[in-house]
C-alpha cells in the first residue's frame, strides 16, 4: 500500500451554516478534507450528517458560507464538472429492479459517455475493475431486483468507484452489511483512498470502526461540527457526552462504547 506523503486540500468550507428553509442544522462549520483521506461522518440520529453531505456535495443549498472543491467555490462548478469530481453513494438510491448489475455500475461512467451513452474501451475496463474491487464480477449478470441489500450495497459503491472522481461521498454505506463485511467495505475504503488518492466521506453509525480505521473524524452534534484525527477525539471529551448516559459510555482506555 502507499503511504500518504503530503496533505492536500480537496474540499474546504469556511463558515458554513447548513440546514432548510425553516431550520438551521448547524452553524459555524469550517472544515478541510485532504487529499486520499478516508473521512468518518458521525453523530446522533437526527443530528445533520445526512444534511452535511447533500450540502458539501452541492445537492442542498447552503445556508450561508463557503464551499470550494479545489479552490474553486462550488457554486461556480457546473453540474457535469461536479459529477467528473463527486460521486455520491446515498441510503435509498432509486434503482430499476430489471437493471443488470454491469449496466448499474456503468451508469458511474455517465459524465464520460457520449450523448447516447455508449460505453468506449476505458468505460468497460473501469465497470470492470470497480466490479473486481468488489469481489462481485460474479454477478455482474444478474439483475439488481435479485440481490441482497447488502450485495445491493456493494453494487452502488461500485457504480462510485466506476465513476472515478477524487471526491467519493456515501451516506451510511455499511448499514446492510454483516460485522465482516462492514470492516471489508471500510477497509476496501481505506485501501481505495490510499491507492488512488480518492477523498472519501461517509456518514456512519460505526463510531468504533470509524476511530480504528479513518484518517478523519467529523462529529455532528447540538448544532455544531467539529473535525478532528480519531486519536484527538478520543482523547477529547466528544464521545463521552454523545449519547444520554444512562444505557451506553465511551471508555477512552478500551476506544470502545460500553453498555451499561
Ligand atoms: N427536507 C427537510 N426539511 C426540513 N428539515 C429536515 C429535512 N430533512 C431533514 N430535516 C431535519 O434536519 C435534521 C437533521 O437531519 P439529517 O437527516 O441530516 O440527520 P442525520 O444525522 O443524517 O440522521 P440519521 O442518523 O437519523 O440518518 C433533523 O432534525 C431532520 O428532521
Amino acid at each position: 500500500m502507499k503511504e500518504k506523503t503530503k496533505t492536500k486540500p480537496i474540499l474546504q468550507a469556511q463558515e458554513l451554516s447548513i440546514g432548510y428553509s425553516d431550520k438551521i442544522v448547524a452553524e459555524d462549520i469550517s472544515l478541510k478534507i485532504n487529499e486520499a483521506e478516508l473521512v468518518a461522518v458521525i453523530g446522533i440520529n437526527g443530528s445533520g450528517k445526512s444534511t452535511l453531505l447533500k450540502t458539501l456535495t452541492g445537492n442542498l443549498k447552503c445556508l450561508s458560507g463557503t464551499i470550494s472543491i479545489q479552490q474553486k467555490n462550488i457554486n461556480e462548478i457546473s453540474v457535469q464538472k461536479l459529477s467528473e469530481l463527486i460521486s455520491i453513494v446515498l441510503t435509498e438510491t432509486q434503482f430499476s429492479q430489471n437493471l443488470l448489475v454491469e449496466e448499474l455500475v456503468a451508469l458511474g461512467r455517465q459524465p464520460y459517455t457520449n450523448w447516447l451513452g455508449q460505453l468506449s474501451n476505458k468505460d468497460i475496463n473501469a465497470v470492470k475493475q470497480a466490479l473486481q474491487l468488489l469481489e462481485i464480477e460474479d454477478k455482474s449478470k444478474r439483475k439488481c431486483g435479485s440481490l441482497s441489500d447488502g450485495q445491493l450495497q456493494k453494487v452502488f459503491l461500485a457504480r462510485a468507484i466506476a465513476q472515478e472522481t477524487p471526491l467519493i461521498f456515501l451516506d451510511e454505506p455499511t448499514t446492510h452489511l454483516d460485522l465482516y463485511h462492514k470492516i471489508f467495505v471500510l477497509k476496501l475504503l481505506k485501501t481505495l483512498s490510499r491507492r488512488t488518492n480518492k477523498s472519501i466521506v461517509f456518514a456512519t453509525h460505526e463510531i468504533n470502526l470509524a476511530l480504528q480505521l479513518c484518517d478523519q473524524i467529523i462529529l455532528v452534534s447540538n448544532g455544531k461540527v467539529t473535525q478532528k484525527t480519531p486519536e484527538e477525539l478520543i482523547n477529547s471529551n466528544l464521545l463521552q457526552e454523545l449519547f444520554p448516559k444512562d444505557l451506553v459510555e465511551f471508555d477512552a482506555a478500551t476506544k470502545n462504547f460500553k453498555v451499561l
